[in-house]
């Protein structure tokens, strides 16, 4: 009989009260895909690196191929066939597809040598399972999907046969999530064996073989996934039925409360990353901003929230907002009624050394009904920091806790906690669900419908096309730095936002996704050219 690819048996592993890990055991066959679903802070990333040699495990036991394996360091683990993809990537910005390749894996320092020898690994690879990237072209000036195929690039060129990838789709455009799934396809055809976590169920339908489902540090079940549903897989995880769609009634917009026009930035190096935006959310109304990332949304939430200059005017319930100079800057925007999630929680939206309460107040802690003279009121703020906590199911809810020892999805309900809370007349919220789990993900939308149901604006940045449908009211694609046109939500389609999403407003018939691949990779080799 064949052996496991990776068998783990009995791991278990402990960060002082929490057991991430309990009593573990997994095996996952060669040549197929095996998804790693659970809510978060199940122990999902923990299992991996401890597979991956990050973390020691208490206890328990790997074996690879049918070997007992000690991995104590990534090394070992790139030894053992094993590679991962991870969430952030590990890329160097400024050296090359081919430079970031090699790197770390050079012929004993022979630069030259090696250099040859990767171009044409690269070539093979690339042809063999559709991972076509310019080996010339500095990775900063790739969209995140290439970026990611030169993170698998990685892994296969140290000769890597099964391959962790966590959470990959969460940064991809749909047509690029479509490339990675024919990519993972092409990969399995070969006899790699591939882990996959995800939260996204449609995923672990689409691609996978078997799936296991963790909570609360346990396996809980392990099933095939031609046997299963989207429905069961979903109360496996969360322990009970969980609404997979957004119930919300149609808006009731009223008067603008958000008003720009002709917003205009550029950027440090001078590039021009708006490019004379404008646009309108009412009260009560939702504005899903589509686009691929990189197309001047995270700017353009940069300026709204404060954090970046810009020219232009912007209007919050018929005021001006400065900005440029004083006045212009995060907390100012709040004082405004301004809110903001942005889209990196961990480097905008939260300061991980410090601890889970104090992170619930930044930002607004100069407001008066949270100081107590001239400091703030730490007992009155530590205690509503965990009715936050409850509310918004923060696992564990210990206000204590510094921001960095919870797990992704937890860190985002922390920061949404803080935000949602504070009853802004404009959410402006960005990525609102990344990371996070399907249970977790029902809630998060039920507090954004009901912000708008009590008459808020709410500008929403989503690379989720399917979290964009779910929760707008009316749709706005960026490309570019431009809007490419706005739609109501129930007047338009995937096809159609995938389009603009990628500049094309005319519907070129046939493979969209084709279509959209192609425009995509113009503007990076554009892009890289002007850059
Ligand atoms: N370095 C650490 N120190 C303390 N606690 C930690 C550390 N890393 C993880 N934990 C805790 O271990 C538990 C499991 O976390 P883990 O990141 O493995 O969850 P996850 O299933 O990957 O979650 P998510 O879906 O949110 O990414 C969580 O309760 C988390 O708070």
């Amino acid at each position: 009989m064949t052996d496991p690819a990776i068998e783990l048996k009995g791991i278990s592993k402990a960060f002082g009260p929490v057991q991430a890990n309990k009593d573990i055991s997994i095996r996952v066959m060669p040549g197929t895909i095996h998804g790693i679903i659970g809510e978060n802070g199940a122990g999902k990333s923990t299992l991996m690196s401890i597979l991956y040699g990050f973390y020691a495990a208490d206890a328990g036991e790997i074996w690879v191929k049918g070997q007992r394996t000690q991995i104590p360091d990534s090394q070992a683990a790139i030894r053992a066939g094993i590679g991962m993809v991870f969430q952030h990537f590990k890329l160097v910005q400024n050296f090359t597809v081919l430079e970031n390749v090699i790197l770390g894996a050079e012929d004993g320092g022979l630069l030259k040598p090696s250099l040859a020898k990767a171009r044409g690994a690269l070539k093979s690879l690339a042809e063999e399972y559709e991972l076509s990237v310019d080996p010339d072209t500095q990775v900063q000036h790739l969209s995140v999907g290439h970026q990611q195929r030169v993170e698998i690039l990685k892994a296969l060129y140290r000769e890597a046969d099964i391959l962790i990838l966590d959470e990959p789709t969460g940064v991809l455009t749909p047509a690029e999530a479509d490339h990675l799934f024919r990519i993972l396809d092409n990969l399995r055809a070969e006899g790699k064996t591939i882990i996959l976590i995800t939260h996204k169920l449609r995923e672990i339908m689409e691609i996978t073989d078997t799936v296991s489902v963790m909570r609360r540090g346990e396996m809980t079940a392990t099933v095939k996934t031609a046997e299963t549903s989207p429905e069961e897989l979903a109360e496996l995880m969360v322990g009970r039925k969980v609404l997979l769609r957004v119930d919300k009634a149609p808006a009731q917009p009223k008067a603008p409360v958000l008003q720009i026009e002709d917003l205009r930035h550029v950027d440090g190096q001078g590039v021009e990353r708006l490019r004379g935006i404008s646009l309108e959310v009412r009260a009560g109304e939702i504005l899903g901003l589509a686009g691929v990332a990189g197309n001047g949304q995270s700017e353009l939430l940069n300026v709204l929230g404060g954090y970046a200059d810009a020219t232009g005017t912007v209007r919050v319930n018929g005021k001006d907002i400065p900005l440029s100079g004083a006045g212009c800057d995060g907390m100012a925007r709040r004082g405004a009624g301004i809110a903001h999630v942005p889209e990196d929680r961990q480097r905008e939206g939260l300061i991980m050394p410090y601890t889970a309460w104090e992170n619930t107040v930044f930002g607004y802690h100069r407001d008066p009904a949270i100081q107590s003279g001239v400091l703030m009121n730490n007992a009155a703020i530590r205690e509503e920091a965990g009715a936050k906590m409850q509310r918004f199911d923060v696992r564990p809810p210990n206000p204590d806790l510094a921001a960095r020892n919870f797990s992704g999805g937890n860190q985002q309900k922390i920061v949404l906690a803080r935000e949602i809370e504070r009853n802004p007349d404009v959410l402006l919220i960005g990525q609102p669900t990344r990371g996070v789990d399907i249970g977790a993900i029902e809630f998060i939308h039920q507090q954004i419908v009901r912000l708008r149901d009590e008459g808020k604006a709410i500008l929403l940045v989503s690379v989720e096309l399917d979290e964009i449908f779910a929760l707008s009211d009316r749709i706005a694609v960026m490309f570019d730095g431009r809007v490419m046109g706005t739609r109501d939500a129930a007047d338009t389609d995937q096809r159609e936002l995938g389009l603009l999403m990628a500049g094309i407003t005319e519907d070129p018939g046939g493979d969209a996704f084709e279509a959209v691949d192609a425009a995509l990779e113009r503007k990076d080799r554009r892009e890289a050219v002007h850059g």
